[in-house]
Formats: C-alpha cells, structure tokens, sequence
C-alpha cells in the first residue's frame, strides 16, 4: 500500500513521518532519493551540468544553495529540473515498492501533487500548518532568509488545493495532537491494507 505524504515548506513532514515510522511504516523520502541521485547517477549530473552550468557542483557536490538561487526565481528552470529528476525518483521507487510488498509504504514529498507522484498513492495524507508558524519553524531550523521561504512556497500549491485532494489532513500545531492525529490514522491505514 502507497501513502503519499505532503505538506508545504516546514509544515511537519518530517516529523510526521517519524512517527509513522515508529508505529511500523516504511518511508520512502522524495527529497533524500532526488538529491543522492543528482549526485550518483553520472546521466543526471551531465544533464543538469548542461542545464546550469559546471557550479552545480562542488567538490563534487551538489552546489545546492546555487541551483535553489536559480530554480526558484525562474519557473521554467525549475520545470527543466523536474522533468530531469523526477522520473529517476519514479523508477527508484518502483524497485522499492517491490521490494517492500504487502508493507505500508509512505511516499514524502513536498511536492507530491505537483510532480503528479499523486497518482502513485493509494491513499494521501497532507500536513498542514498556519504560514506564520511555518516561517518561524524554518527560521529558526534552517540558515534561510523569510523571502526565500516565501520564493519556495510560490513553487508550491496551496493547502487549501492540497487538503481538497487528500483522504487525511494532519494539521500540525502542538505535536501531542499530531501523534492523535496520527495514530488514528495509522489504525485506518493498517485495516485498508489488510481488506
Ligand atoms: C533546488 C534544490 C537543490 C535546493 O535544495 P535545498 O536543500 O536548498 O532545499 P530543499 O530541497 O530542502 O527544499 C526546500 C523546500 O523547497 C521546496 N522544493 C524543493 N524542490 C522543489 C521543487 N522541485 N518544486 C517546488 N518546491 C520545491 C520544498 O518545500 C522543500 O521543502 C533541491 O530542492 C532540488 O534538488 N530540487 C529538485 C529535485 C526535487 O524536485 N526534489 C523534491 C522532491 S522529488
Ligand atoms: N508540532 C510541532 N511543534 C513544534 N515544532 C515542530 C512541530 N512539528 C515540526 N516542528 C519543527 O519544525 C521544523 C519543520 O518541521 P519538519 O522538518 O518536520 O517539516 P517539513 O515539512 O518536513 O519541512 P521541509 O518541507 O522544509 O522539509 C523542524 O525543526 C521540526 O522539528
């Protein structure tokens, strides 16, 4: 069974998914997947230094404060990048599913619905959280400045579009209700997949 799980920029996905995690799901992580095989997969890395130039690496690197500079002030960049890396994410996440059959497996992705992995899931969960409280989160976790939060979550499609396209809505606010929320959820999870 595929749950994909989504949310905007520092809504909680993460923490989320942990939780899941530690009641018995297997995760599968869009974001980690994308970025380990920008570096390994040698097709990748010559496309995207066709796209933006030998700097998208250093030192052998992802030069990701570079490529995040670009991608998210120019749309067509961004698309470019997509269509280059998501369906490298698709074919490793059809081997994992393989391997991983019977199990509940929780697809993250702060894009789910935007890069169509929606159409994977059996089942969607979106995270939600007020702006402010996302903006505070991420300052406060990441070295990132407000207008650079607010040029990603331009990129991203509202919770509002979100939550009208999911079977479950987390809102996350205090982390005890998170972990209800999520253990309900969870018990729903584990009897649709035995049915
Ligand atoms: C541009 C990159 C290098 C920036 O890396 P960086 O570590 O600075 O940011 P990070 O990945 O944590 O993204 C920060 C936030 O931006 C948003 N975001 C990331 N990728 C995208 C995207 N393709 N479209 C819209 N929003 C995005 C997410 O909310 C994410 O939480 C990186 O986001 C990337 O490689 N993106 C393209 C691959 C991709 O689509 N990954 C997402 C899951 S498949
Ligand atoms: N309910 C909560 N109460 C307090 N802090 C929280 C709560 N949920 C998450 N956080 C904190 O907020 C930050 C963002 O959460 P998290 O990393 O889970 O979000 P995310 O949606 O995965 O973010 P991103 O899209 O940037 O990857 C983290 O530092 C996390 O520890």
């Amino acid at each position: 069974m595929i749950v994909g799980l989504t949310g905007g920029i520092g809504s909680g996905k993460s923490t989320v998914l942990e939780l899941f995690v530690k009641l018995g799901a297997i995760p599968f992580i869009a974001d980690i997947e994308a970025k380990q095989l920008m570096v390994l997969n040698l097709e990748l890395v010559e496309q995207i230094k066709l796209l933006f130039g030998e700097d998208a690496y250093k030192n052998g690197k992802l030069n990701r404060a570079y490529i995040a500079s670009i991608v998210f002030n120019d749309k067509s960049k961004l698309s470019r990048l997509n269509k280059l890396v998501h369906p490298k994410v698709r074919e490793h996440f059809n081997e994992f599913v393989k391997n991983n059959a019977g199990k509940i497996i929780i697809y993250e992705a702060a894009i789910l619905f935007e890069s169509g992995s929606n159409e994977l899931c059996d089942s969607i969960i979106t995270v939600i959280a007020d702006k402010d409280i996302r903006i505070k989160r991420i300052l406060k976790r990441d070295s990132i400045t407000k207008e650079e939060i607010e040029s990603r979550m331009k990129n991203q499609l509202n919770d509002e579009e979100k939550v009208l396209k999911s079977n479950f809505v987390i809102k996350n606010h205090s982390l005890e209700a998170t972990k209800q929320q999520v253990s309900v959820i969870f018990d729903v999870l584990v009897k649709m997949n035995i049915s």
